[in-house]
């Protein structure tokens, strides 16, 4: 890269090194004189940029609206492909943040639609960005299925996300499934206790809970989260690490789950929200009059920095 006051170079080779979104944009920023971004294959020049042209290209691809509802930052996009960009450039910032600080970095998963939208994330630019051998990999909830059952949120994420990155296996904690739904939970809480003491998992100064780097969360239309019902007396659960539930209102009926003291002992959560039939239960949350009957999407709140994406469907009602 040859960088002078007001004129700016840069050659990048696709594969290996290619400039991320935040550089770029960081670049333009400075307002140089003339700006000409290379990216090239094999030696060969693919794209040729100017900065009036990434302007432009910045204003009209980043359809992205952001504010804060008080209840976190909330980002709304015009579509749930523009969501999976968004989460995924919010997810390679937090994570090479983490990992320039500390040895690993833990993120937490849920099943259902979260694992499509984190699509992107295993494309370039942000795949080669993030330094996979550091993370430490969890779920918010697992139904008490074989892990190869079509049903799992293992095989799930496994399918759509684990088996295209280089997190050493090692790393990624899913559940005994060889066992009943009592007995995954409290071997779930014990592996988090034992990571705790070998200082891979940190525990919260304030609660005492283990505090997660990250959770990549979804909601169901219904408000719920993780296995997490509306009106269910789990989501008073204030003790245990992980628990078990036998009677989930959404099938498969076995599950099991991290409590809410865990869920908001995190340092960062992101809810990612796509589609029309999720929209009251938004409304509900984080509209003008929210309900009265606060919904276990309501009781998120980690201790550092909450975010909501939301495609323009989810949030039509907000
Ligand atoms: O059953 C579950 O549902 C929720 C929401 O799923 P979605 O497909 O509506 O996004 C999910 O977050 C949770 O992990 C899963 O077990």
């Amino acid at each position: 890269m040859a960088c002078s006051s007001r004129s700016l170079l840069l050659f990048s080779s696709v594969r290996r090194s290619q400039p991320s979104i935040p550089l770029i944009s960081q670049l333009v920023a400075q307002k140089p004189r003339s700006c000409s971004l290379v990216l090239r294959s094999r030696g060969v020049p693919l794209i040729c940029w100017n900065p009036k042209k990434f302007r432009a290209r910045t204003r009209s691809s980043m359809a992205e609206v952001t504010a804060d509802s008080g209840k976190g930052k909330v980002k709304v996009f015009d579509s749930e492909e523009e969501v999976a960009v968004g989460l995924a450039k919010y997810t390679a910032d937090i994570s090479n943040k983490i990992t320039k600080e500390k040895s690993s970095f833990t993120v937490v998963l849920s099943g259902g639609s979260l694992i499509h939208s984190l699509r992107k994330l295993v494309e370039a630019p942000y795949i080669d960005s993030i330094e996979w051998g550091k993370w430490h990999v969890f779920w918010v909830d697992e139904r008490v299925v074989p892990k190869d059952h079509v049903d799992s949120n293992y095989k799930l994420a496994y399918d759509g996300f684990l088996s295209k990155v280089p997190i050493p296996p090692g790393q990624v904690y899913a559940i005994n499934d060889a066992l009943s739904a009592e007995g995954a939970a409290d071997d779930y809480e014990t592996c988090l206790k034992h990571l705790v003491t070998n200082g891979v998992l940190q525990v919260s100064a304030k609660t005492g809970f283990p505090k997660f780097d990250l959770m990549l969360l979804g909601m169901g239309p219904d408000g719920h989260v993780a296995s997490l019902f509306p009106g269910h007396p789990l989501v008073k659960e204030n003790k245990k690490w992980v628990t078990f539930i036998k009677d989930s209102p959404k099938p498969p009926p076995e599950r099991i789950t991290f409590t809410f003291p865990v869920i908001n002992s995190s340092a960062y959560i992101a809810m990612v929200v796509v589609g029309a039939g999720k929209a009251p239960a938004i409304e509900a949350t984080l509209g003008k009059s929210p309900n009265s009957e606060v919904l276990p999407v309501g009781m998120v709140s980690p201790e550092d920095e909450m975010t909501w994406f939301f495609d323009k469907q989810a949030a039509s009602k907000i």
